[in-house]
């Protein structure tokens, strides 16, 4: 019978997976899953993602053995055990999904490429949904996200026949790993998780999820991060489902809802993109002006942000819960906005630190969606468009729009427990809570300042192109000087990328054109409105929640 490898990364389920399917159809599996010393000690590493990622496994192992199979475990370096498993099993190549969150992967897989070529072995890759090696404008990308979302699911295998001669490892703890749990809660991990978190969803919090996903208190998300970062449910399961049991529901809450969870699904999908496209996004600011210019840093003040001790009630409490929970449901997208905002624009510090930080907590850490979303945060992303600037107040306005009853900040910073809501954007003195650690107004000032005058240097310019970061020469992870990793990989001669990422010397017009519509908003931007006063302010947080339109309107700037 013929055999083939599959070898599991970020895809940890049995249904709508193609290379499973594929190889199921021609005869025995051996499906594989490598614990790899270079992500389980890359800077980036948090111990509870890895933690989930094992519940993941599990969930995986017994949905495999459901069906007459098992996942095979091993240790070490992919590029040496995979020809070799290969030789022992007999198989005729490995069947795989692309990858592209990472660098490392990316040299991971052209070394594997380059070693199987030389043993005369093969793999065939496969393209994960809503990937794809065309530079296409994003108005295109988007449809075709449409039309990948929408084709039919990749059928689950019934039977899956798994060899009884090979031989893998138990399921290790997190301490056989060499990581040492940091005490979050782990959530459920694995498919038939991720499916109970989408339907209670659907069923208990569709009415009201567009109104409420800025409140960190009304837990109204999905909480299927984690889940889409390990590949445990498919994006196109989240969408068919979605579609499917909402899409004829006649309340108009729950259209707009649905709509919003399909745009959000979206992004994530679009950041992995542009990582594809341009993989240097991991460890350098899209435009190299905002490098080479330089970033503040002070330790002090960094720890500040971490620990939750900046005097700001609300970042304080975001701080604490990334700590407490690794924030996959409790830190919703504002609330993780303002929080790097704060410490990127009006601490004036190196996104990559902020990034770092997150991902060491983070059970949904994601380095797309989380390096490009704190790039953006920064403003240093879509910013040809002089309106591109998020900084937030981290004050009143910030309270009244993510937590005005102040659950949230009270749940996280119980110093403040006996202070009113309306006071909570600038408490008074507290015994054992910090005094602010900036002054917003002047922070503010200064950052806008900065932004201006970096962002001049290309704003004008026919071709964006010369001013994109290159590749860097050395690929070490930010954060490598910080924390003990596994960095052999880095140093290694031949440090091609698979898939090879864009080179931005040799674009013509038109791919130069298309890349450049990823840079860019795709909606009409509304100039800054001049700040509003107080009262006016306290006037428009009574607003209906069908109100909150703003909110969209500054959201669907993700588009
Ligand atoms: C600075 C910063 C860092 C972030 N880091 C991550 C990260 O590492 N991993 C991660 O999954 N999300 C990240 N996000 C995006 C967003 O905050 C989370 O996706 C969301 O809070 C996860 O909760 P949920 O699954 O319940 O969200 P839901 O609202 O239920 O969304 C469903 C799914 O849509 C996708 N999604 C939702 N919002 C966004 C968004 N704004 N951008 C891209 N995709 C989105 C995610 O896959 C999410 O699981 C980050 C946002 C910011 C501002």
């Amino acid at each position: 019978m013929k055999q083939t490898l599959v070898w599991f990364r970020r895809d940890l389920r049995i249904r709508d997976h193609a290379p499973l399917h594929r190889a199921v159809m021609r005869g025995g599996v051996i499906p594989v899953f490598i614990f790899d010393r270079a992500l389980l000690h890359h800077p980036e590493t948090s111990p509870a993602r890895v933690a989930f990622m094992l519940e993941c496994l599990r969930s995986l192992d017994q949905d495999l053995r459901d069906r007459g199979g098992r996942l095979i475990l091993r240790y070490g370096d992919p590029v040496e055990i995979l020809p070799n498993l290969i030789r022992e099993t007999q198989a005729e190549g490995i069947y795989a999904y692309i990858d592209y969150e990472r660098i490392y992967g990316r040299v991971r897989d052209a070394r594997l490429n380059q070693t199987l070529a030389e043993q005369h072995l093969r793999i065939r890759w496969f393209e994960p949904t809503a990937g794809t090696s065309e530079l296409m404008e994003y108005p295109d990308y988007r449809k075709f996200w449409f039309a990948e979302m929408s084709a039919a699911m990749i059928p689950t295998p019934s039977q899956i026949l798994v060899p009884d001669t090979v031989i893998g490892e138990p399921l290790p703890t997190l301490s056989e790993l060499g990581l040492i749990s940091d005490g979050k809660p782990i959530p459920p991990g694995g498919t038939n998780a991720a499916r109970t978190f989408l339907h209670q969803f659907l069923a208990e919090k569709s009415d009201r999820y567009y109104w409420q996903l800025s409140y960190p208190s009304a837990e109204v998300t999905t909480g299927l991060s984690p889940h889409l970062k390990f590949g445990a449910i498919s994006s196109r399961e989240c969408y068919q489902t979605t579609q499917r049991i909402l899409k004829g529901n006649a309340d108009p809450r729950v259209q707009r809802s649905r709509k919003q969870l399909v745009s959000r699904l979206r992004w994530g999908s679009g950041f992995a993109q542009r990582f594809r496209y341009l993989p240097q996004l991991e460890v350098r600011s899209l435009y190299s002006v905002f490098d080479e210019d330089g970033w503040d840093f002070n330790e002090e003040l960094y720890q500040a942000w971490q620990a939750g001790e900046t005097g700001f009630p609300l970042i304080d409490a975001a701080a604490r819960c990334l700590k407490a929970t690794g924030g996959w449901q409790a830190l919703n997208f504002r609330t993780r906005a303002l929080y790097s905002s704060f410490l990127s624009n009006l601490l004036g510090m190196d996104w990559r630190y902020g990034a770092l930080h997150f991902m060491r907590h983070l059970i949904d850490g994601d380095c797309p969606i989380d390096h490009y979303q704190w790039a953006m945060q920064a403003g240093i992303t879509h910013c040809i468009d002089k309106s591109w600037t998020r900084i937030y107040s981290p004050a009143q306005v910030a309270v009244e729009r993510c937590d005005p009853q102040g659950e949230f900040i009270k749940r996280w910073v119980p110093e403040l427990a006996h202070v009113a809501p309306v006071q909570l954007g600038a408490p008074p003195r507290v015994k054992g809570y910090p005094t602010p650690i900036l002054n917003y107004k002047d922070a503010r000032q200064r950052r806008v300042e900065q932004l201006e005058r970096q962002r001049a240097v290309f704003r004008n310019e026919e071709s964006v192109l010369p001013y994109l970061a290159p590749m860097p020469a050395s690929l070490l992870p930010f954060g490598h000087d910080q924390f003990a990793s596994e960095i052999g990989w880095a140093h290694l001669p031949n440090q091609d990328l698979f898939p090879p990422p864009l080179a931005l010397h040799q674009l013509d017009f038109q791919q130069a054109k298309a890349l450049r519509s990823w840079l860019v908003t795709q909606v009409d931007i509304q100039p800054h409105k001049r700040e509003r006063s107080a009262s006016q302010r306290s006037k428009e947080s009574r607003r209906s929640a069908m109100k909150e339109d703003e909110n969209l309107i500054q959201l669907s700037l993700l588009d």
